[in-house]
């Protein structure tokens, strides 16, 4: 395991796309279009807040791995590369102390 996997996995949703095949989930989501598959980064979000809250490791561990699993499908279905991300990522990467001054009214929110 390294961090080459979420490239991986984008390379295998792409080849889904280009290459239909039976059996394929990623498959049944592209075929469905770009309405399914919102709605499942939508439920896989709420699901991962809900384990989150729970606060059982696995339970979120698997739900953001659901998450990040339809996020690439999603890059794929809107012909995004996952390289933009990492890019963006990389750029924000080089700043630090990010955290907006808050006024005393912002506090709760
Ligand atoms: N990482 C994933 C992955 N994570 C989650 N899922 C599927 O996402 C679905 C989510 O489950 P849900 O219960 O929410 O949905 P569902 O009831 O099955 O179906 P719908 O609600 O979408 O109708 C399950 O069917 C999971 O199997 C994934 N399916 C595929 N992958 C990756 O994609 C690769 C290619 O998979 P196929 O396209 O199926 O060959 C695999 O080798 C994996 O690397």
């Amino acid at each position: 395991m390294n961090d080459e996997v979420l490239k991986r996995l984008y390379q295998v949703v792409l080849d889904r796309k280009a290459n239909p095949q039976e059996g394929s989930y990623t498959c049944y989501l592209f075929d469905k279009g770009v309405d399914k598959i919102l709605k499942k980064v939508g439920e896989e979000c709420a699901e991962t807040i809900i384990a989150a809250k729970n606060g059982v490791e696995e339970d979120t561990v698997n739900e953001c791995s659901d998450l990040l699993y339809h996020l690439m499908v999603l890059l794929a279905a809107q012909d995004i590369p996952l390289d933009a991300v990492l890019a963006e990522l990389d750029r924000r990467s080089a700043k630090i102390g990010n955290l907006k001054q808050m006024r005393v009214t912002d506090h709760n929110t």
